[in-house]
């Protein structure tokens, strides 16, 4: 990018800037020193289970919202038309699913971290695989969020790239460190109201100066940049109704029904009424969001399409292409600039704090609490401390390996998600759903599935399949004019139009069906090895740990039928966490509860620190 060309900062974009950082901070501060002031793992980890439905909705968008959604969204609609703005059918399964399932059965354990429901089910050596390959989903995630928005404003503004990315990496540290998930979650609410604010200004900024909505339209309209329902069947293809409507309801499972990150926030809602009108009130809220940032990539198309950027922009990727268009729509509107930069470091603040605080919680709470009983509380509230910022530094090297990885931010974030997500999801439902699995089952199964997905990943990198379809020839995106990406993608049009091997139609697997495709891995792979092994029985799984999938859906046979089929355990009570915990239960929820094998499901029996233990009557409401 030649300095000429580069859009710089005024004062008052800084300063927003640091406004926003500042604001950040003062909430953190704020949670730090009010309240129980963050000296029990209750309320560091668990905000006390005192939220209402509100923020929590807010923070469950912030969650996974980040700079890679405000800038690869757009690039993607620039690049490929609307296609993408279909994964918004799969948001309502995608949440009601967790409502009517995940969330009934995980809050009524009264867990702190989701895979303390895998130890319940499973055993604690299913638990610790679940545990490790969630902090590993989320350190590589944490990395391309805390790239992303440095790397994109570095290319286009000379914006200090390692500053920003020490600046975020220390200030979210620090307000997650020092506020816990309170203060996570009402940050996740201003940072959402200025991700929404920032979008909607380059919007309206962006049709105004392109001429106004009908030319906008036109222009979009013209470069076929509104993509039909695309029926294709073919799994191999990129995005099609299919891959995005389907394959995206099991990539919205993986993250908003099993997720750490969100299954905290539903256990952090003071009922569990709450924590299900949670989920039904993120939907507008993400619908919303896929609008404004595939409206930005429509009035992008509008704007450039035809016109050559190559010279101002070099060999950046498209994603920097984004910021591009954002500075030149706000140039000369002192603030606006500021304002997106506010939206872009709060959209990687929002989700980098979830991610540091989901990691401190299940490290302290299934990799440290089970070995060391007998730790103080105070003690423990600190360790989770230390956690939160050794995770935060972690992050900032993660940052460092997304600088090698391929461009598109948003394909690989969803890729990682698909890898590594689908898994879990597979080793949850296979708990939930199906009474046979055994922990043999369940580890093995996690394992095919975790190996299937790197095959299938590694496999699709190696041979380029990435499944890129070739453009429009009416309007070849303007980054692509120069001959040596155009020859590039020729020639991948002439391999993949090829006779593709069984293999190579393997390895171009949609990216959108990899959370499906892995999850049913583990599952069937996981029954297989529990059936080969001995499947559990009825009387052997912890009450309350699975949901009679298989009795609703054949809810037509007759009783002693479902009876033989083992599959009608009734659901366990509904709680509301407040009500039925005597006060001096609260502090060692966390602890899990753990089940007698005899105890009727009303009754949770848990361990005190001094090992004594106590059966806790839960009130059951319908
Ligand atoms: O923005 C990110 O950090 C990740 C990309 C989006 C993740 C998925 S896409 C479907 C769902 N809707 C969202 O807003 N995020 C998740
Ligand atoms: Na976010």
């Amino acid at each position: 990018m030649d300095p000429s060309d580069q859009k710089h900062f005024t004062v008052v974009d800084y300063v927003i800037f640091a406004v926003l950082l500042g604001a950040s901070m003062c909430i953190g501060l704020y949670y730090a020193l009010s309240g129980g002031r963050q000296r029990t793992t209750q309320e560091f980890l668990m905000a006390d289970r005192s939220m209402s439905c509100l923020p929590v909705s807010l923070s469950l968008i912030a969650s996974f919202q980040s700079a890679v959604a405000i800038i690869g969204v757009p690039a993607e609609i620039y690049s490929h038309g609307t296609q993408y703005w279909f994964i918004g059918c799969a948001y309502a399964l995608g949440l009601f699913i967790p409502a009517h399932v995940f969330i009934p059965v995980l809050y009524r354990l009264q867990l702190s971290s989701a895979y303390q429901y895998l130890e319940l089910r499973f055993s604690k050596a299913v638990r610790t695989c679940g545990t490790v390959t969630f902090i590993f989903q989320t350190v590589v995630y944490m990395g391309i969020c805390v790239y992303t928005p440095a790397f994109a404003l570095n290319a286009v503004t000379g914006f200090e790239l390692w500053g920003a990315v020490l600046a975020t990496g220390l200030v979210c540290t620090l307000y997650t460190t020092l506020g816990g998930l309170k203060a996570v979650i009402w940050t996740d609410v201003f940072q959402t109201l200025v991700m929404f604010a920032g979008q909607l200004a380059v919007i309206v900024v962006g049709v105004y100066r392109t001429g106004g909505v009908s030319e906008v339209w036109t222009k979009v309209w013209e470069g076929n940049r509104i993509s039909g329902l695309d029926l294709n069947p073919d799994p191999t293809e990129r995005h099609t109704f299919w891959t995005l409507a389907v394959g995206g309801v099991f990539l919205m499972l993986s993250l908003y029904g099993v997720n750490q990150a969100q299954v905290q926030r539903y256990l952090s809602a003071r009922t569990e009424k709450e924590a299900v009108r949670s989920c039904y009130m993120a939907f507008p809220s993400l619908q919303l969001a896929l609008a404004l940032s595939c409206v930005m990539g429509l009035v992008m198309f509008a704007r450039y399409c035809g016109d050559d950027l190559t010279d101002k922009l070099g060999s950046s990727s498209r994603d920097a292409m984004v910021i591009y268009f954002v500075m030149d729509m706000l140039q000369g509107l002192p603030g606006l600039p500021g304002l997106f930069v506010a939206c872009l470091f709060s959209a990687a603040l929002s989700t980098i704090s979830s991610a540091f605080n989901s990691l401190a919680t299940v490290t302290m709470e299934d990799l440290i609490k089970p070995h060391f009983p007998a730790m103080s509380e105070a003690r423990a509230t600190l360790l989770s401390k230390v956690l939160a910022m050794s995770y935060g530094l972690l992050c900032l090297a993660m940052a460092y390996l997304t600088h090698l990885m391929g461009d598109s931010v948003l394909q690989v974030a969803l890729k990682i998600f698909g890898m590594v997500g689908g898994p879990i999801l597979g080793l949850f439902c296979l708990g939930m759903f199906f009474p046979w699995a055994n922990s043999i089952g369940a580890v093995v199964g996690l394992g095919a599935g975790l190996a299937t997905s790197f095959w299938i990943g590694i496999g699709s990198i190696a041979t380029h399949s990435s499944g890129t379809r070739p453009l429009p020839s009416n309007c070849i995106p303007v980054l692509l004019t120069n001959s040596a990406t155009a020859a590039i993608q020729s020639a991948l049009r002439n391999t993949t139009l090829s006779h593709p091997s069984a293999l190579k139609r393997f390895y171009s697997l949609s990216y959108m069906w990899y959370s499906a495709f892995n999850s049913f891995t583990v599952i069937i792979i996981g029954l297989i090895i529990s059936f080969v092994t001995g499947p559990m029985k009825e009387e052997d799984v912890t009450p309350g740990t699975v949901y009679p999938l298989v009795g609703k859906l054949l809810c037509f046979l007759p009783e002693h039928l479902k009876k033989k089929l083992c599959c009608v355990t009734p659901l366990g009570q509904t709680l509301s966490s407040q009500q039925s915990q005597p006060p001096e239960q609260k502090e060692i929820s966390g602890w899990g509860l753990q089940q007698d094998r005899g105890a009727s499901p009303g009754e949770m029996e848990s361990f005190l620190p001094d090992g004594h233990t106590r059966l806790v009557e839960h009130e059951t409401t319908v």
